[in-house]
C-alpha cells in the first residue's frame, strides 16, 4: 500500500466498539467463492476522469486503522460475486433460474450479502462493474476517495436525453465535474442551507393549511381516504413550486379537472423514475436506439422541461415588472436569481428543472411513511403529539423557532428514515483505488453503499425491527450509532441538496395533519413498498381521518 494510502488509513473512524472484519486473518474473506472473470475492461475502469483527489472529511480522526499489506487482497476479479461470463455478465441471475430471480430489491441485496459476504462483485452488460458495499467502515472509505467532484453514475436513460434532445444541456442530476459544481454553486445557497430554507416557511404554510382543507373533502363519510399517496403527491408538488417559483400551481385546489398541468407533472416525474429504475438489470439498447421506455422517458421529461420553462420564464417576468433586484426581497424568486448568474437560460432551466422533479416522490413517500410507521406505533405518535401540543398548540402559523423546539419530530423522521427509507443506499464511482474491508478495488470503479440494509441489522442498530425514534434523541439513553449507517440524503458535497426543503416540508405537513386530526390506518394489509429509483410505497395508503377532539 503506498504511503499515502497508509496515511488515509491511519485517519480511521471513531467508532471503535464495532467490528471491522479486516483485522481478522480473513478466513471469512476467503472461504467465500471467487469470482474468476478476466477484467477485460480493466483499462477502461481505470480511466478516471477526475485528478485523484482525497475527499475531505470532517470526522473524528482518533483512532488508527491501518490493514497489513499482506491482507489486501487485489483486483476486482479478486471480490467474491456471482460468476460473471462474457458479453452478459452476471445479469442472468435475475432471469428466470437465477438465484436472485423474482426477489425484491431488499432482498436480492441481502442474498447478495448472505452468499458472499461484505463485498461483492458484479459484472453488468457494457463493461461495468459494481461492487456492493455492507459495511459502514468501509463507507467511510467510499467517502474518502470520492475526489473532489464526487460523481454518482445514474439516470443514464435521462443523460442521454439531455445530450440528445437538450441541446447537450445538463442539471445537476447527470452532470459531473466542475460544470456539475459551478452549477450546483450557484443553487446551493437558496436551496440546501437551513437558514435559506426557512425563508419559504411563509410562502409554504398555506399550502400546509390547504393540505389540510383539501384531505377534509377527499375523505368519504367514514372520514376515510382511501389512498393518500397522490394526495401527498400533489401537497409536495404545490410546496415544492414555491421553492422553485414563489408560486402556487394550483395542485390543491379542491375539484380541479382530471389532466391538470399540476396532475400530468406528476405523473411524468413518475414515468421519468420508472424508466430509470429499468436502466437497471437490463441492456442498454437506448443507447443504440430509441427504446419504447427511452421514448416514454423523453416524452414524460419534455413535459417536465416545459412545464419548468414556462413556471421559470413568468416567475423572471414578474419580477422584472415589480423591479424586484434584492435577493432578500420576499417576492423574489429562483428563476430570477439564476438569470442573474452566469448560466445560460438553458442552464437555469434544466437546473431548476432538477429540483422541480427531484421534490416531489421524495417527500410525498417520506410523509406516507412516517404516518404509516406512527399509526404503527400509537404510543410514539402520542409523544409526538404532546410535543406538538406544548410547543406550537393550535396555531397555524408555523415559524422558524418552532422547528428549533421540536426534538421528537427530527427523531420521528429520522427513524422512519431508517426503518422505511425513501433511498435504499448511495452510490458513488471512485476518484481512487481504495480498499474495502481488505480489498483493493480499482478506481472507476462503482461502489453501491447499502444503508437500508445495515441500518436494519442487530450488530449496527439494536432492536432494529422496532420503530424507536428515542435512538436518536441525544439524551444518553441509547448508544451511539455508527455515523454511517443512516445517510438517507447522501454524504458530502454530493448528498441531497434538498434535505432541508424535504424536512421542512414533511414536518409542515405532518405538523398540520396532527394538529387537526385523529388518524388511523386502516387498510387491512400492510404496507408494501417497491424500488423505483427511491422506495415506493405500492399499496393504498388507507387512513380514517376523524375530526381530533378539542378540550
Ligand atoms: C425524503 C426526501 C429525500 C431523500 C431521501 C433524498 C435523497 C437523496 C439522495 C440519497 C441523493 C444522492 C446523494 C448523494 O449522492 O450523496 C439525492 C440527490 C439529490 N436530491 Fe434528494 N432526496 C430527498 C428530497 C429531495 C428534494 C425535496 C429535492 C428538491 C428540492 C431533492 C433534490 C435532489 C437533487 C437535485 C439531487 C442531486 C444532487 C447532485 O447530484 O448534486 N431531493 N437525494
Amino acid at each position: 500500500m503506498s504511503g499515502k494510502r497508509q496515511l488515509l488509513r491511519a485517519v480511521g473512524t471513531n467508532v471503535k466498539s464495532l467490528s471491522r472484519r479486516v483485522y481478522d486473518t480473513s478466513p471469512e474473506v476467503t472461504a467465500v467463492s471467487r469470482c474468476t472473470y478476466d477484467a477485460t475492461t480493466s483499462t477502461q475502469l481505470s480511466k478516471c476522469p477526475f485528478q485523484p483527489a482525497v475527499a475531505e472529511t470532517s470526522f473524528n480522526t482518533s483512532s488508527i486503522n491501518v490493514i497489513p499489506p499482506a491482507q489486501i487482497t487485489r483486483g476486482l476479479e479478486a471480490i467474491p460475486g456471482p460468476q460473471p461470463f462474457p458479453l452478459i455478465g452476471t445479469i442472468y441471475q435475475y432471469f428466470p433460474g437465477g438465484q436472485l430471480y423474482g426477489m425484491s430489491w431488499y432482498d436480492k441485496l441481502a442474498k447478495l450479502q448472505e452468499l458472499y459476504g461484505d463485498v461483492v462483485h458484479e459484472a453488468v452488460p457494457g463493461g461495468l462493474h459494481i461492487v456492493h458495499l455492507y459495511n459502514p467502515d468501509d463507507f467511510l472509505e467510499v467517502f474518502r476517495n470520492e475526489g473532489k467532484y464526487p460523481t454518482r453514475d445514474s439516470f443514464f436513460m435521462l443523460r442521454r436525453f439531455n445530450n440528445k434532445y437538450n441541446d447537450g444541456v445538463h442539471g445537476i442530476i447527470t452532470s459531473s465535474g466542475e460544470s456539475w459544481q459551478k452549477k450546483r454553486s450557484k443553487i446551493q445557497g437558496k436551496i440546501a442551507k437551513p437558514k435559506s430554507v426557512r425563508t419559504y416557511l411563509p410562502g409554504q404554510n398555506p399550502v400546509a393549511d390547504d393540505f389540510v382543507t383539501f384531505l377534509r373533502h377527499s375523505r368519504n363519510n367514514d372520514g376515510i381516504v382511501e389512498d393518500l399517496l397522490p394526495e401527498l403527491y400533489r401537497y409536495a408538488t404545490e410546496s415544492i413550486a414555491v421553492v422553485c417559483f414563489n408560486k402556487r400551481l394550483g395542485a390543491l385546489e379542491i375539484n380541479s379537472k382530471p389532466g391538470s398541468e399540476a396532475e400530468q407533472f406528476i405523473n411524468s416525474v413518475n414515468d421519468v423514475l420508472f424508466a430509470t429504475q429499468s436502466e437497471m438489470g437490463s441492456l442498454p439498447l437506448y443507447n443504440l436506439y430509441d427504446t419504447p421506455m427511452f421514448k416514454q422517458l423523453c416524452k414524460a421529461q419534455s413535459y417536465i422541461n416545459e412545464v419548468t420553462i414556462k413556471n421559470a420564464r413568468e416567475a423572471i417576468e414578474y419580477c422584472k415588472s415589480k423591479e424586484i433586484q434584492e435577493d432578500n426581497d420576499e417576492e423574489a424568486n429562483l428563476p430570477s436569481h439564476l438569470n442573474n448568474s452566469s448560466l445560460t437560460d438553458k442552464e437555469s432551466f434544466t437546473l431548476i428543472g432538477d429540483f422541480f422533479f427531484g421534490g416531489v416522490d421524495t417527500t410525498s413517500n417520506l410523509i406516507g411513511f412516517v404516518m404509516y410507521n406512527l399509526c404503527k406505533n400509537p404510543s410514539k405518535m402520542a409523544i409526538l403529539r404532546q410535543e406538538i401540543d406544548e410547543v406550537i398548540g393550535q396555531a397555524r402559523e408555523i415559524t422558524s423557532e418552532n422547528f428549533d423546539r421540536l426534538p421528537y419530530l427530527k427523531a420521528v423522521i429520522k427513524e422512519s428514515l431508517r426503518v422505511t427509507p425513501v433511498s435504499a443506499g448511495n452510490l458513488r464511482t471512485l476518484a481512487t483505488e481504495a480498499t474495502f474491508s481488505g480489498y483493493d478495488v480499482p478506481a472507476g470503479t462503482m461502489v453501491v453503499l447499502h444503508n437500508e440494509w445495515v441500518g436494519k441489522q442487530a450488530q449496527y442498530v439494536p432492536n432494529p425491527d422496532e420503530f424507536i425514534p428515542e435512538r436518536w434523541l441525544r439524551n444518553g439513553k441509547y448508544p451511539p450509532i455508527h455515523p454511517h449507517v443512516l445517510l438517507p440524503f447522501g454524504f458530502g458535497p454530493r448528498s441531497c441538496p434538498g434535505r432541508r426543503v424535504a424536512e421542512q416540508e414533511a414536518s409542515l405537513c405532518l405538523i398540520k395533519m396532527l394538529q387537526n386530526f385523529d388518524i388511523k390506518y386502516c387498510h387491512s394489509e400492510d404496507m408494501k413498498c417497491e424500488m423505483q429509483i427511491i422506495n415506493k410505497i405500492i399499496t393504498p395508503l388507507k387512513f380514517r381521518f376523524n375530526e381530533r377532539a378539542r378540550p
